[in-house]
């Protein structure tokens, strides 16, 4: 890269202050960032313990940058870093297997995946069509006929993400990999990218020495869920017959979830919608969080007459029901149900979850199971960080310091079980709720989900609960230019000719963010301090994430966003009136940073 260094001088008067301030900037610019058609950033692909890239043209602004060569490159990367992982003595062959969602680039991306991986010599068990949890389950999965458990697994995914986007998600029998790992993939991958000098695809193909079988690994996986929920009704064969239960698969890969685990189970599943994969995603995006997709699933449930809903995102890590009256159990619902249904097998046992959780979950944890449901004992509530790998991540590590952990789970719809690998299985979470019904039908076989919905009973909810995203410009001028070196010149009163007229005090204070990041940290800063000065507001006591606050009955959370230049903010009250407090507070605080746009709190303000 070759660095220019560009001095500017910037002359600035704040008459109100009566201050002077004179700065010089040297800034650094990456003014030729070597050729860019050839040179392909990996890293960028990045998004935490993913990958994600666009995989098709045709959006104005996201150019490709997930192509075949590339993915071929990170798969054969990812072999690379599992031969090292296995700490094999020298090489050995190895099993991975793949599969993909609904999405239109899957297949290309399939067949680069098993290049990368092939051309390394070592074998591809191709799954299909499959969910991301069932990925996972295949490295654990004892099957010599099937060539399982596998070495590793690959997932092509990008979640609830556009058409265009796509990514890989990696397993290994540990779990998903994590940060570290994943950039050290794509450090590898960059590596093999270059010296296959960009497309050596025949001459690859050529050298060929791996594998490739098609595995029907979809029903192996389905098949232990329907045994899940047999054993709970005491092995019986149709534990769920007469119910009726219909599923949502938003045209992502969670379809099976009909064919393979409720019809042989014995409910009825008329109704069950988008069920066919299809990657345009024509109906509604498959989100448990998306507004649209839960009042469609609600919506069939209500229509249908049916017992219970389930809908699951695209790849099916996430998923979230809907009770006979069309209560949507998603969010803080569904967590506070899996919560009632862990306790009552692991009393006084940590829930983990994410950052936006209500208060009135922690209360329903720790008081309301004992008071509503007369369990023995209430659990903790362990309110840790955003991200479903963070929060599953701090459960392990609570069990190994001594603090046992059952549950792990986000709003987002994650949610992982010790007794399931601490694998976040949307599906899993599902039978979980199968279970309970199963084993409530044995007793009587008229119950339905009101099983299920007594449950949450005690949960307290807020009637106001937003989430406003507030962008933070990464164009703006106290932003701009990333790695500024700033040499401040405080000119003293009346001296040298140029100065004279100004008889003011100079003052040396600059504001300049090397990144977003370092941008929202002073935000938070910022309000952190305000709030310590305002008697209606109290700082959460144990935080791990933003600026949480207490106040009006209600509480707003501050944080950044884990991938994007954005600070979330959440608040819940009682009231819209108190929600207003609390985010008058807010703005009040954050209107002093040019570079935040605001626009979105204004409106919920002025709503
Ligand atoms: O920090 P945010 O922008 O709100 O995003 C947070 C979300 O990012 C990803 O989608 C992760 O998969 C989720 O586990 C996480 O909750």
């Amino acid at each position: 890269m070759i660095i220019e260094s560009i001095l500017f001088l910037n002359v600035c008067i704040n008459k109100s202050e009566k201050s002077l301030t004179i700065t010089f900037i040297a800034a650094t610019q990456g003014s030729s960032i070597v050729s860019s058609s050839a040179k392909v950033d990996f890293l960028k692909l990045q998004n935490g313990s993913d990958i994600r890239g666009v995989a098709v043209g045709g959006v104005e602004g996201e150019p490709v940058n997930l192509t075949e060569p590339v993915t071929e490159a990170i798969a054969s990367a990812f072999a690379a870093w599992l031969l090292n992982k296995k700490k094999a003595d020298g090489w050995r062959r190895l099993r991975i297997s793949v599969g993909h969602d609904s999405r239109i680039s899957a297949h290309k991306l399939q067949d680069a995946v098993t290049l990368g991986i092939t051309t390394a010599g070592h074998d591809v068990l191709q799954f299909g069509l499959a969910s991301t949890p069932a990925m996972f389950n295949s490295t654990l999965t004892e099957d010599e006929i099937n060539h399982c458990p596998v070495d590793g697994a690959i997932m092509i995914t990008a979640s609830h993400l556009p058409y265009n986007r796509n990514g890989l998600k990696f397993f290994t029998s540990a779990g998903g990999l994590n940060k570290a790992d994943i950039k050290d993939i794509l450090e590898r991958a960059s590596g093999i990218y270059e010296d296959s000098s960009h497309g050596g695809t025949q001459e690859l193909e050529q050298a060929s020495k791996g594998e490739v079988s098609n595995v029907d690994y979809m029903s192996i996986y389905a098949s232990d869920l329907v045994k899940a929920v047999r054993k709970s009704a005491g092995n019986k064969e149709k534990p769920l017959e007469g119910l009726h239960i219909v599923v949502d698969a938003g045209n992502g890969a969670g379809g099976f979830f009909v064919d393979k685990v409720l019809k042989p189970l014995g409910a009825i599943t008329t109704g069950s919608q988008f069920l066919e994969p299809d990657g345009m995603f024509p109906n509604h995006i498959p989100n448990p969080e998306d507004k649209t997709a839960m009042k469609a699933i609600t919506q069939a449930v209500v229509d249908n007459k049916a017992d219970l809903g389930i809908i699951f995102d695209t790849d099916v890590d996430r998923s979230a029901a809907v009770d006979s009256s069309g209560r949507e159990l998603n969010r803080n619902r569904l967590i506070a149900l899996m919560s009632a249904i862990v306790l009552e097998e692991h009393p006084g046992t940590t829930i983990v979850t994410d950052s936006v959780t209500s208060d009135g979950l922690t209360t329903f944890i720790e008081n309301k199971l004992v008071a509503h449901l007369f369990y023995d004992k209430g659990g903790k509530h362990h309110r840790f960080k955003r991200g479903y790998k963070n929060v599953i991540d701090e459960a392990i590590h609570l069990n190994t310091i001594g603090k046992e952990s059952h549950l792990a789970m986000e709003t987002s719809g994650h949610g992982a079980l010790k007794e399931n690998h601490w694998l976040d299985d949307g599906a899993y979470l599902m039978v979980k709720l199968l279970n309970k019904l199963a084993a409530a039908r044995i007793l009587n076989p008229n119950v339905g989900s009101k099983v299920l919905t007594d449950l949450v009973e005690g949960l307290e909810e807020a009637s106001v609960t937003v989430e406003i995203r507030l962008k933070i410009d990464q164009n703006h001028a106290d932003l701009k230019g990333g790695g500024l070196y700033v040499f401040v010149l405080s000119v003293q009163k009346n001296r040298g000719a140029l100065f004279r007229k100004f008889s003011y005090n100079f003052v040396d204070v600059i504001s300049l963010y090397r990144s977003f990041r370092d941008y929202g940290e002073a935000v938070l800063k910022h309000l952190e301090n305000a709030i310590s000065k305002d008697e209606h507001l109290c700082k959460a006591p144990k935080n791990y994430e933003g600026v949480r606050v207490s106040g009006y009955g209600g509480w707003f959370l501050l944080r950044l966003s884990l991938h994007d230049p954005v600070l979330p903010l959440n608040i819940e009250a009682p009231s819209k009136d108190d929600a207003i407090k609390l985010g008058l507070a807010v703005l009040t605080a954050v209107s002093e940073f040019p570079a935040l746009d605001i626009t979105a709190l204004n409106k919920f303000l002025q709503q």
